[in-house]
């Protein structure tokens, strides 16, 4: 099939559009290779910062020669990592730096005489779909100018995406803004997860005042993502039986390809190697230091790429673990921690502690480190990726949940899908001391948690195998792009 869509003037050609974020590049970017793999020409548009940031792109082109990356200026500075407080500069300076280019990048890729793809071995044939994060809506407006059918990837979890899209009705109901501080009153009116939620569970920026600026951003992509003509999913169908038909009910078409990163390595080749996607240089010493350590004894803990620790929550995490008595490897990014708080001593019981069993580094493999026999459970902060990643692994997790759409994750890990343990709001050392004992020693309580991560990992095999439901629901969108049906 490859074949002949390369040669094919009408084969489908899609600019895929990614929030410049690592949760947000990597599934773009596992997408872009599984339809490149069938033929699809991609234009893949990441930020310039970014664009220099993905130092595997000449790799992917040679793998994947339909696949093209090409950078566009976002005018942010080079180490502004988003934070939910830094959305409104984001959002404006996309608006007015990177909208106006995009428009005449569109322009020109949809021109059916486009020179500068046609001197390439490969001939791309003209721009026929643009398929966007599902928060940078601002490109819905260029493609819809343009001319340009408009899909959205959401890289949030099915159920946190269904949170967002009942916060209107929430609002309306007189539940939005909370009315008191009983943070643990229950949230009865979000269909699908009637007996889940409380308050603390819905998004994190439901915290913040209607009219605080970060929270208008979310209103308006929760608005504007209705305009897209589908919306795919890094989930699969038996993961959120209860969620995805309530989301049939709003939006006519999704397609639910999750886990990517395990579709890709299932469609694509096991040869792939996870890191292709990283932003930042990863430490694989770590993975010499799993080897030395006994079968499901370590304790992996990443808070994915944007989490903020303060000094005193450092050190409390720090302590817990310690406290533990169980091996850790922990991923501490330079940036971790806020701003000011860097530069001071550490306690030497915690050094003492960390050089007998620990192993703290910059950035892991963390695909690598969840599969690795030595990992017995995975202390995560509940961002999307990390969570499906931990069940394809068949990890149990525990939860520190700090931002947006980790409130509802890991609500679903610990009490909707029963996979994990959640420590929301609390981060005192002897709570982390007893939840990660919790967690990694024998008994009831991990033995039934193991049982539910493991069956989740089973059904997760199966939707990417070749009859499941995200292997077929790939197939249906390559048709789908090709045939350009899904606008
Ligand atoms: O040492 C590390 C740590 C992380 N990762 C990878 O980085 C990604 C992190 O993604 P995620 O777990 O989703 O966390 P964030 O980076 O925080 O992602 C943002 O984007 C996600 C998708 O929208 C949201 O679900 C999160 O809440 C949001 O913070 C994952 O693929 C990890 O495998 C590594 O490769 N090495
Ligand atoms: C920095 C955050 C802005 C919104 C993004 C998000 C989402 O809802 O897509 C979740 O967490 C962060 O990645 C992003």
């Amino acid at each position: 099939m490859s074949t002949e869509m390369e040669e094919s003037e009408s084969a489908a050609h899609v600019l895929l559009l990614p929030f410049p974020a690592q949760g947000h590049i990597t599934p773009m970017l596992s997408l872009a290779q599984l339809l490149c793999h069938a033929g699809i020409h991609v234009t893949f548009l990441s930020t310039e910062h970014n664009h220099r940031l993905l130092t595997q792109r000449r790799a992917l082109s040679a793998r994947f020669p339909t696949l093209h990356f090409e950078s566009i200026p976002d005018a942010l500075p080079p180490d502004q990592a988003p934070t939910i407080h830094s959305l409104h500069d984001i959002s404006s300076s996309l608006r007015s730096v990177t909208k106006p280019l995009l428009r005449d990048l569109l322009i020109t890729l949809a021109k059916k005489d486009d020179e500068s793809y046609r001197s390439t071995t490969i001939r791309c044939p003209p721009l026929s779909c643009v398929i966007i994060d599902g928060i940078m809506c601002f490109a819905i407006d260029v493609a819809e100018e343009v001319g340009i059918p408009v899909l959205a990837l959401r890289t949030v979890s099915a159920c946190s995406f269904w949170c967002y899209s009942c916060i209107p009705d929430l609002i309306q109901q007189g539940q939005l803004p909370f009315q008191d501080q009983d943070m643990d009153h229950p949230i009865r009116d979000i269909p699908g997860m009637e007996a889940l939620l409380r308050r603390r569970d819905l998004p994190s920026f439901c915290r913040m005042p209607i009219d605080h600026p970060s929270f208008k951003f979310f209103m308006e992509q929760i608005e504007a993502i209705t305009r897209v003509s589908a919306i795919i999913f890094n989930t699969f169908d038996d993961l959120d039986p209860l969620i995805l038909p309530q989301i049939a009910t709003r939006f006519h078409k999704i397609y639910t390809l999750g886990p990517l990163h395990a579709l890709l390595k299932s469609r694509v080749g096991d040869d792939l190697s996870s890191s292709v996607s990283s932003l930042r240089h990863e430490d694989r010493r770590c993975m010499a230091w799993l080897d030395s350590q006994q079968s499901g004894s370590v304790i992996f803990v990443s808070f994915g790429s944007l989490a903020k620790l303060s000094r005193v929550q450092l050190l409390e995490f720090w302590h817990g673990l310690i406290n533990s008595g169980k091996p850790f490897l922990w991923v501490v990014r330079s940036d971790m921690l806020s701003s000011g708080q860097e530069e001071r001593a550490t306690p030497v019981e915690l050094e003492d502690g960390t050089k007998e069993r620990g192993y703290i580094a910059e950035w892991v493999p963390q695909e690598e480190v969840l599969a690795h026999k030595a990992v017995g459970g995975f202390w995560t902060h509940s961002g999307w990726n990390s969570t499906i990643e931990g069940i394809w692994a068949g990890v149990p997790m525990l939860c520190w949940p700090q931002l947006v759409d980790q409130q509802v994750n890991s609500r679903w890990v610990g009490e909707g899908w029963k996979i994990g343990l959640d420590m929301k709001d609390t981060c005192d050392r002897s709570t982390v001391e007893k939840m990660v004992r919790a967690l990694m020693e024998e008994g009831d309580q991990r033995e039934q948690i193991f049982k539910s991560v493991d069956n989740f990992a089973k059904l997760a095999r199966h939707a990417v195998s070749e009859d499941g439901s995200s292997y077929k629901n790939l197939e249906k969108l390559i048709e789908d792009l090709n045939e350009k049906i899904v606008m």
